[in-house]
């Protein structure tokens, strides 16, 4: 039973746009491109209860990632259901196979969207099997499997479900790490920590499907028959959730599906994220650039590293694009190094370790990342040092421009390079070859 409340109540990453973040300039057009890259829809080399001859067939609802025919009849029925006249519609783009393209002159400062709360999927929406909604809020299941159970139920009931033409407009297979096999992770993120990323989401994603089947779905075959709810549903439900799930701040972080608003791309050129509007009472954004009609509408699923943006997203912005990309560098100590005890002791006092990973950004590093590899070559005579060192590396350090070691700067510098290129070295493909 422990194991199942872990599982149930493991808390998956918040990955759309979540909270304001801070003004910066951006100018130009988005240069992301799609990780065009559709895998069969196994899941990793792991034993699953689910054979892979079923996981195989694809899902009988959605659409083709870039179809436009279920667009146009998901822009009718959101009208005909609420959604006052917009200034952009649903188009082909070159950014994201999909989006919203500006009809109108669209001013910097605008609000736009306005979607009703009624059209608005959360953990507390209405289910059409009435039923099958109270065996899993009776069990308590927590919002994300919540969700994902309650879309693939909707989705079964097809034309009886009141979310039937947003439905059919999501992608059959979004683009995710959760399609790709194992041996793909391997191959293609064999140096990077997004495969250790990817493999424990998708450990997650099966362990939260084989935890609601032993405790919930087994017990109600009926309504939750197996042809319906299996591995390969939820892999789809959950690659749904983990690109198209806002948080909305103005909510109190509520968690919900927002049909339209969820044709919106990333850009990291804009700042603008969805939320809640207590005057208007819907779901807006407002812009933080103007558009000409015909331009793609853009906001920010937040400020995400290329590796971030394919975990969740399945894309990776163009080289050089994106301001947020960063990398984790893994800095060890040096094991034959005379001070090797005192420096980890100084490292655990402020809770790091040895290796210890930091983040490096194609703008520089951080004072922490410096800090440390001050630590790792600095000489037995600075030992008076280490604890200062190990300070400003946890960010724990009292001065916060940062140490300076002019002695040891060539050889820290050295250390950081040889760093850099021992993790570039585990890469054995690169875009070029591949
Ligand atoms: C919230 S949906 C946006 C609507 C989506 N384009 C559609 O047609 O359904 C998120 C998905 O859009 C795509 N996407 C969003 N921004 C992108 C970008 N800058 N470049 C490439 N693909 C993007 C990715 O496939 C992502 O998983």
């Amino acid at each position: 039973m422990a194991q199942i409340s872990r599982v149930l109540h493991t808390s998956f990453l918040p990955h759309f746009p979540q909270s304001p973040l801070p003004p910066s300039s951006h100018n130009g057009a988005s240069p992301a491109v799609p990780f065009r890259y559709r895998t069969r829809s196994s899941i990793s080399s792991s034993p699953s209860t689910t054979s892979r001859a079923s996981e195989a067939r694809p899902i009988p609802w959605g659409c083709e990632i870039e179809s436009l025919e279920s667009a146009s009849a998901l822009q009718q029925w959101l009208s005909e259901s609420g959604l006052p006249p917009q200034k952009m519609a649903i188009q082909r783009v070159d950014v994201g196979e999909r989006g919203l393209v500006a009809l109108k002159n669209i001013r910097k400062g605008e609000k736009l969207l306005f979607v009703p709360p009624s059209l608005v999927i959360t953990a507390d929406s209405d289910w059409s099997c009435l039923e099958a909604g109270n065996v899993m809020r009776r069990n308590s299941v927590p919002d994300w499997p919540l969700l994902a159970t309650y879309l693939i139920s909707e989705a079964s009931l097809m034309n009886s479900s009141r979310w039937c033409s947003y439905i059919s407009a999501l992608p059959r297979q979004p683009y995710s790490l959760l399609y790709w096999t194992r041996s793909e992770l391997d191959t293609y993120l064999v140096a990077s920590q997004i495969r250790e990323r990817a493999i424990e989401r998708i450990t997650d994603v099966e362990g939260t499907y084989n935890d609601l089947k032993v405790r919930i779905f087994s017990k109600y075959p009926q309504l939750f028959p197996e042809e319906i709810f299996n591995m390969r549903t939820f892999m789809w439900s959950f690659g749904i959730l983990f690109s198209r799930l806002v948080r909305l701040p103005s909510m109190d972080g509520k968690v919900a599906l927002v049909p339209w608003a969820d044709m919106l791309n990333h850009s990291s050129e804009v700042e603008t994220f969805l939320d809640y509007d207590k005057s208007s009472q819907g779901i807006v954004f407002t812009t933080d650039r103007s558009y000409q009609p015909g331009e793609q509408v853009f906001i920010s699923y937040g400020k995400k590293s290329n590796g971030e943006l394919l975990l969740s997203y399945g894309f990776v912005a163009k080289e050089g694009a994106n301001p947020d990309d960063s990398v984790e560098l893994s800095l060890p100590l040096n094991k034959s190094d005379k001070c090797y005890k005192e420096k980890l002791e100084a490292l655990q006092k402020y809770g790091l370790s040895t290796p210890q990973r930091f983040p490096l950004q194609i703008t520089g590093w951080s004072l922490e990342m410096k800090a440390y590899a001050y630590l790792v070559v600095c000489p037995p005579n600075m030992s008076q040092h280490f604890e200062e060192m190990a300070a400003a590396a946890s960010n724990k350090s009292t001065s916060k421009a940062g140490i300076n070691y002019p002695e040891l700067e060539e050889q820290t510098l050295q250390f950081l390079l040889d760093c850099c290129e021992s993790s570039i070295a585990k890469y054995t493909k690169f875009l070029e070859v591949s």
